[in-house]
């Protein structure tokens, strides 16, 4: 079993370069199979659900060649295959694999997804908008069977704001006859990163980043090449990491607007920030305020930077209230942080927060952005090694993590047990 170890209480100094978004990169991906030649992706980030998504590809009949942050997807040889169990399981983003065949075989057999399970994440507005395109739906033992013999475009309203069910439509209706609007879309940046790959291979797709996307579908998409955007979750957790350890971290080829939300909340609380044209200068300070925060879809603060937040406001004096109105019950971290000394109680959707010291323990990543929230609280603590279990989560979310926090001064290393 991997460990993630420790040894806090340094400042983080210096700069941190952000790779390319996980959540755009494992969209994109099987975005590419829609393409009749061969698309080029760069600036990938390293990270297992990328790798996981390669495999997934090639069992699919397509070559996929890397090359450092580069990915090169011909699917010339693609096939339609039934996926029920398998890689599918392992990552929340197969799903996009469902939305990816239907528009390019008619037709797509994919397990119910994996991936951070931290509540249950039902897909029934996938499900809601393939049916309205004219495909039929079935569940067969666990597995999503999805055929239409014709995709025709619609009018969708989204009943709940989600980043899947957005992309996902967007994936199939590309393909459909005529034209396809989704109502109540998601506007998250990853999402605007899909449409604009999507019309670089021919697309007709307006309105992404806005609550109403219109997708004309085309008879054929054709490869292209395209760069990811940067990872606005990876580089808020350096910039909460910066502020939590009083460091002062350049964190370097991001896009500050993304990062708004959690830029303001983090000078609400005292920490200083200078926002430049690709980079974000976090300079923490000894005292902090604590503040109210609340996880919303974007342009609100990101659900994804909930909880490394929720290690960042024990640092602050007096209580501070979190609320998640994203997921319900996204707090599997809290329990972790007590162990470490952390005053906090979960209240319905929310964490109330008092600020105090906390001390190194052996604690437990459940899911990707609970080993944040981890990391960040174990960077703080002076005197004493906090040891993580779980890291195949932070892996999902994080490429370069201990030479990342080892180049701003931190003494973090693996240990193999
Ligand atoms: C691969 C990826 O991009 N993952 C991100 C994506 O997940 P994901 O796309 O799965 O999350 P959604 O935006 O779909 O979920 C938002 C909310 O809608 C609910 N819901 C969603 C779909 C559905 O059919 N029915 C339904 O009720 C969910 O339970 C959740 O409460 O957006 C989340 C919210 O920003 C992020 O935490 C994840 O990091
Ligand atoms: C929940 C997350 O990812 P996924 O939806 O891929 O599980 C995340 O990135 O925090």
């Amino acid at each position: 079993m991997e460990k993630l170890m420790i040894a806090g209480g340094r400042p983080l100094r210096g700069t941190v370069q952000i790779s390319g978004a996980k959540n755009s990169a494992i969209a994109l991906i099987p975005a590419a199979i829609l393409a009749e030649t061969a698309v080029t992706l760069d600036n990938l980030p390293l990270l297992s659900d990328v790798s996981i998504y390669t495999e997934l590809l090639t069992e699919l009949g397509a070559t996929v060649e890397r090359d450092h942050d580069q990915m090169v997807i011909d699917p010339r040889q693609l096939v339609s295959k039934p996926m029920p169990n398998g890689n599918v399981k392992k990552l929340r983003a197969s799903y996009y694999l469902m939305g990816a065949l239907l528009g390019r075989f008619g037709e797509a057999t994919i397990g119910m997804p994996g991936g951070c399970n931290f509540e249950p994440r039902p897909i029934d507005q996938h499900i809601k908008g393939f049916e309205a395109l004219g495909a039929q739906v079935t569940n067969e033992n666990g597995a999503l069977h999805i055929k239409a013999k014709q995709l025709r475009g619609a009018k969708i309203y989204l009943d709940v704001v989600s980043v899947g069910a957005t992309i996902n439509i967007m994936l199939a209706a590309s393909r459909a006859k005529g034209v396809t609007t989704i109502e109540n879309a998601a506007k998250e940046p990853e999402i605007i990163d899909v449409a604009t790959l999507l019309n670089s291979m021919g697309a007709k797709i307006k309105g992404a980043g806005t609550e109403t996307i219109r997708i004309e579908g085309v008879d054929n998409l054709h490869g292209c090449r395209h760069s990811i955007i940067p990872d606005r979750i990876q580089a808020g957790t350096y910039m909460i990491a910066a502020a939590a350890t009083r460091g002062d971290v350049i964190v370097d080829s991001v896009i500050p607007k993304h990062l708004e939300a959690l830029t303001a909340k983090l000078q609400e609380m005292g920490v200083h920030i200078y926002e430049m044209d690709e980079s974000i200068r976090v300079v923490g300070q000894p005292e902090y305020m604590s503040v109210d925060v609340k996880a919303l879809v974007y342009p609100g603060y990101a659900t994804d930077l909930q909880s490394p937040m929720s290690s960042l406001l024990t640092q602050a004096s007096g209580v501070s209230v979190l609320t998640d109105y994203v997921y319900s019950n996204r707090f599997k971290h809290i329990p972790e942080l007590v162990r470490m000394g952390a005053k906090i109680r979960v209240e319905g959707r929310s964490a109330i927060i008092e600020g105090g010291m906390l001390s190194a323990a052996k604690v437990k990543a459940t899911d990707l952005r609970a080993g944040a929230a981890l990391v960040v609280a174990g960077l703080t603590v002076p005197g004493g090694i906090t040891e993580i279990t779980g890291v195949e989560y932070i892996d999902r979310g994080y490429d370069h993590l201990v030479a990342n926090l080892s180049n701003l001064g931190a003494e973090v290393w693996r240990r193999d047990e």
